[in-house]
């Protein structure tokens, strides 16, 4: 299956200026294909073959939940539910499949709505979404039919989700499971690159945002989505330890930092278009997802993470190359 992700991009790529770095784009994903070290893949690439086959009536992409719906009979309900279920957990969604209501840990739909009056133009345009999880989003700008639209992640069970929820919501969408640091450098290709959930993720946020920009084509833009605290352009968090229980967090600047962050590496026009707070409506166990998730990352009141940081809070920033 990810073979036939890299056949629809490159079909998608004719006539494009990615097309010149496809190769690049196929070789890299053939090596980290070949060196894949999930012992659950079978197992998921199972329970994907096992989906029913059915008859698709509605497609919408544009709902709160990407629905998919049409005639389903019991035996097939049952035998979708089991594929699906054998995908647990899932971390973002929801999504409704012939009336399967997958409630995911992350309300996604709530952080797109935040991003939906600032998105910039998305057709005709070559679009990448880098740490796309299980293609929520992916799905979203899907319905505003871009001409190029790839997903990276490294996460191979959000692949098996994607490719599960595409065989019925049968996007245009692609996804490959490369890293941001394994994308060449210089490969300035994309006219629009989503960066969202992924900065604080990463060790060097710098190199991080100099990579964005080294993607993106000329004026192309950056819509980045990261945790950030409260506090003025000195102000940045290094959380000794783990962060609302995260491992692998390592800065939360403040909004005005990490707009010195975006200025210094050379973006213009930088605007911050949201800021939120992650709420324990957004994100919580379900049915879907059955470990511990904020509101036991968090203390009582709701005023600090349980190691006695700042609560979750979320920023979007959107500027150009
Ligand atoms: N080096 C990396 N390169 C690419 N992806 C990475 C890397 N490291 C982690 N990831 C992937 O980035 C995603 C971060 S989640 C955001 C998902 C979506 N974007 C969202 O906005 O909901 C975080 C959150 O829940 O906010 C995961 O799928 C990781 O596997």
């Amino acid at each position: 299956m990810f073979k036939v992700q890299l056949n629809k991009l490159k079909e998608q790529v004719t006539n494009t200026e990615l097309s010149a770095g496809f190769n690049q784009l196929s070789t890299l994903t053939l090596d980290v294909i070949k060196n894949i070290n999930q012992g659950d893949l079978p197992r998921w690439q199972q329970a994907y073959e096992n989906l029913p086959n059915l008859t698709i009536e509605l497609i919408d992409l544009k709902a709160d939940a990407i629905t998919v719906s049409g005639s389903c009979n019991d035996n097939q309900k049952q035998q979708l539910l089991t594929s699906l279920e054998t995908l647990i957990p899932w971390r973002k969604g929801p999504f409704s499949l012939f009336d399967v209501e997958i409630d995911a840990e992350w309300r996604s739909d709530m952080k797109w709505q935040r991003l939906l009056d600032s998105l910039p133009d998305l057709t005709y345009k070559t679009v990448l979404d880098v740490g796309c999880g299980n293609g929520y989003y992916l799905l979203k700008m899907a319905a505003y039919q871009p001409q190029v639209l790839l997903g990276i992640e490294p996460g191979i069970l959000q692949h098996v989700q994607f490719w599960a929820v595409q065989k019925y919501a049968q996007t245009m969408a692609t996804m490959l499971p490369l890293k941001i640091q394994q994308m060449p450098k210089s490969f300035p290709y994309f006219d629009v690159v989503f960066s969202m959930g992924v900065l604080y993720h990463r060790k060097s946020p710098i190199e991080h945002l100099e990579h964005l920009k080294s993607l993106l084509s000329p004026q192309g833009t950056l819509v980045l989505e990261t945790l950030i605290v409260d506090g003025d352009e000195q102000t940045c968090l290094v959380p000794a330890g783990r962060y609302a229980q995260m491992r692998n967090v390592w800065f939360l600047p403040s909004v005005a930092m990490l707009s010195g962050w975006l200025e210094k590496v050379g973006f213009k026009n930088v605007e911050v278009t949201d800021v939120s707070i992650t709420t324990t409506e957004e994100q919580r166990s379900t049915e879907w997802m059955r470990f511990h998730s904020l509101p036991q990352f968090l203390t009582e009141d709701e005023n600090h993470t349980v190691e006695g940081h700042q609560p979750p809070k979320r920023a979007i920033f959107i500027c150009q190359e």
